[in-house]
């Protein structure tokens, strides 16, 4: 009888296996080389606001989301920055399936996500993770860092069967760069940056194609948090991995991203490459958030001119009419109250060539070049 029970268990386990790998090879033939891995488009993410304790009625929507495009290609990392508040950990939800998009669409390798249930979005969940920001309350701390880190085997058994899963967790907490040895530690008897190690170690457990890290330094000291980059880093050259890496400064994401996508109210302002964003920035919000960043240099310090923003963010259920950053914009005209700008190369750049410097989308009416002292990025 007992026979029996593990032989179909293993037969069910086999076939778990074999339908993963049709779905990866499935993907994969529909996939050209060079295509992105993610392709987000128009996506929105509106919460409902209700009011009334026994009957709820709908009186408007928080816009956390509102039309974010990017595409996020092989074994590159894409920096989402912006205020507290701008829609960034949505955007990393609806990436990952743990809401559901309002409107829009996912592509994972050709393939439509944005809908998916049952088996589909169990094989997509396995190759899109999630690492979270905060190692402190992320963490179960009644958990041993092996069931931690061995957790999603539970979900996802054909990739390590039982018997297996101790060594797999010891080799992946090798791979962070911990001991083996402290698998049966509890979280608390760890710092701040092994914790994130572990929380990392968790998230490479089933071999993910695409990372998606939300705040994954932003609690840890500076020190700490190069080390963290530089592990993160060296994963993704050893594993092939595809990053949307987010953070809330500008400095943080430098030395890790490729390309940085700067959000504000919803939306995606200004996106480009590493050089364009901070040297090269034309939107003012992103203008405004690299002039705050502080300089090591004291006379480049001095030199530097701080842009204050006036005010504070709108509410997302309530933004404001054509461009959302006009109601603290310096630049802003009536232009700008009546007629939103796309996410596009401006039109006063429409004669620089690919390859320039500015020749990046900028949601800007006004967009221009203005000179700012570069901060430089974090990295060990
Ligand atoms: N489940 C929810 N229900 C209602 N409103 C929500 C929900 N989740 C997020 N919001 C609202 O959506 C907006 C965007 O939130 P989000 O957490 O995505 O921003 P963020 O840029 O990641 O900010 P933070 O860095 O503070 O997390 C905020 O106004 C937030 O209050």
């Amino acid at each position: 009888m007992h026979a029996d029970h593990s032989g179909r268990r293993e037969a069910r386990e086999e076939g778990q296996a074999a339908e993963h790998l049709m779905a990866r090879a499935h993907a994969e033939t529909s996939y050209a080389a060079g295509e992105p891995i993610l392709q987000v488009r128009d996506l929105v993410k509106h919460f409902p606001l209700t009011q009334g304790i026994v009957f709820k009625r709908q009186v408007g929507a928080v816009k956390a989301v509102d039309g974010v495009s990017f595409d996020l290609h092989r074994g590159e990392t894409l920096g989402l920055v912006g205020e507290s508040g701008c829609g960034k950990s949505t955007v990393a939800k609806l990436i990952t399936h743990l809401e559901e998009p309002t409107a829009g669409t996912l592509r994972y390798k050709g393939e439509d996500i944005t809908r998916l249930s049952g088996r589909a979005l169990k094989a997509v969940r396995r190759n899109i993770q999630m690492v979270f920001q905060d190692p402190y309350t992320s963490l179960n701390p009644r958990m041993t860092v092996g069931d931690i880190v061995g957790e999603p085997f539970d979900i996802h058994p054909d990739v390590a069967p039982k018997g297996d899963r101790r060594r797999r967790v010891q080799e992946l907490l090798d791979v962070v760069g911990l001991n083996p040895e402290y698998i049966n530690r509890y979280p608390h008897q760890f710092s701040g940056g092994q914790r994130q190690r572990i929380g990392i170690a968790r998230g490479l457990a089933l071999r993910p194609e695409i990372i998606v890290a939300d705040e994954p330094v932003s609690a840890l000291d500076v020190s700490v948090q190069a080390q963290v980059i530089n592990l993160m880093e060296r994963l993704q050259d050893e594993f092939e991995l595809s990053y949307v890496f987010i953070a809330h400064d500008l400095s943080v994401v430098r030395h890790i991203s490729d390309r940085v996508g700067v959000m504000y109210l919803g939306k995606i302002v200004e996106i480009g490459s590493e050089e364009q964003i901070y040297e090269h920035p034309t939107h003012p919000y992103t203008q405004a958030l690299l002039s705050a960043v502080p300089v090591p240099d004291p006379e480049a310090e001095q030199e530097r001119e701080r842009i204050v923003l006036e005010g504070d963010v709108p509410s997302p259920a309530n933004p404001p009419s054509g461009c959302h950053f006009r109601t603290r914009c310096w630049k802003a005209q009536h232009r700008c109250v009546v007629e939103e700008p796309l996410l596009a190369v401006p039109e006063n750049f429409a004669d620089s060539r690919p390859g320039e410097a500015v020749h990046h989308p900028s949601a800007c009416h006004f967009a221009a070049e203005r000179a700012a002292v570069v901060p430089p990025g974090v990295s060990g």
